[in-house]
């Protein structure tokens, strides 16, 4: 059904937190589409991504980010904190992912980013279904409010969607009064295309194991939409020559997985039928390397 309330409140809402605390499995579920990818090894957002909801005389335009973590060395880490820490700049509130009874050193980091940042911010304590015992969660939410920046703390669980819509009402009161940013029937400033590489890289985050999901990156070469099938040819690039055996798997397993996992998303996503193509190509050094980077996607933002 569509909602045609005219937009009275509308802005931007950087979603931050430490990597793997559900940054993007929230946003997912705040848009209520699958967006944003999502895995349990940490730092699998590796694009900044807005996800738009339109509802109810408001307009959130979500920003997810990175998580913000510690590592500086590779070009890629700096790569991932500066669109993290970038996010803040410019947004009308800010929402901070902590997870349920945990507190560590990045989440301190994170926090004093948010308080230096001056931006109004709300504390969201996720992944509450595994607190059994909410008493467990006091603390918490007690050290959360100590800290004086955060006009609301509203726990949540991201992945079974409970209180994301009373999430989404404190978002509504504390956006300022304005129009339509994006046309209400837009989800995204990502194109299919986008949205396709991501799909295939969520599969390799999910089957490959160590740091070789670290040294994946997907490009699609092709994106061609004809009536009734979409055909998408994407190379994997790896660093390494022997990380190619291992994302090609014995006789292709692995690279079938891959490919018939993301070509079941991507035929959901694009109602249509798939045909998908992947190669598998080695460019040495990608992720330490700021030229290779913006060549595969990785623009600074
Ligand atoms: N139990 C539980 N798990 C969750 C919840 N939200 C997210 N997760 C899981 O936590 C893991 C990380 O989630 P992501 O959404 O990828 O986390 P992220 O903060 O975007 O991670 P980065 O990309 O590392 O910054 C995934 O396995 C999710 O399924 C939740 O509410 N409850």
């Amino acid at each position: 059904m569509t909602d045609t309330t005219p937009v009275e409140h509308s802005g931007y809402v950087a979603i931050v937190g430490r990597p793997n605390v559900g940054k993007s499995t929230l946003i997912n579920r705040l848009v209520g589409q699958k967006l944003a990818i999502t895995s349990p090894k940490p730092q699998t957002t590796r694009h900044r991504l807005l996800g738009i909801r339109t509802e109810g005389g408001v307009q959130a335009v979500f920003v997810d980010t990175p998580g913000i973590h510690p590592g500086q060395g590779r070009a890629l880490n700096r790569y991932l904190n500066r669109t993290a820490t970038g996010a803040l700049e410019g947004v009308d509130l800010a929402l901070m992912v902590v997870q349920g009874t945990h507190w560590t050193a990045d989440d301190q980091r994170v926090l004093e980013l948010v308080k230096a940042s001056g931006r109004p911010a709300v504390a969201v304590v996720n992944k509450i279904d595994l607190v059994p015992n909410k008493a467990a969660l006091f603390p918490q939410l007690e050290q959360l409010g100590a800290q004086g920046c955060f006009t609301e703390i509203v726990p949540v669980s991201a992945r079974k969607g409970s209180n994301v819509e009373r999430l989404m009402q404190v978002v509504g009161r504390l956006l300022p009064a304005g129009g339509e940013l994006f046309p209400e029937d837009q989800v995204t400033d990502r194109s299919l295309s986008f949205m396709a590489a991501e799909l295939v890289r969520e599969k390799l985050m999910r089957h490959l194991h160590q740091e070789l999901p670290y040294v994946c990156t997907v490009g699609i070469e092709t994106f061609d939409e004809q009536p009734g099938r979409t055909e998408i040819s994407a190379i994997i690039w790896v660093e390494r020559p022997s990380h190619k055996g291992i994302v090609i798997g014995k006789g292709g397993a692995m690279l079938k997985q891959v490919g018939s996992e993301a070509r079941a998303d991507l035929e959901k996503l694009l109602e249509t039928h798939v045909f998908l193509q992947l190669v598998v190509r080695e460019k040495s050094g990608w992720t330490d390397d700021d030229v290779a980077l913006r060549t595969l996607g990785y623009q600074s933002e």
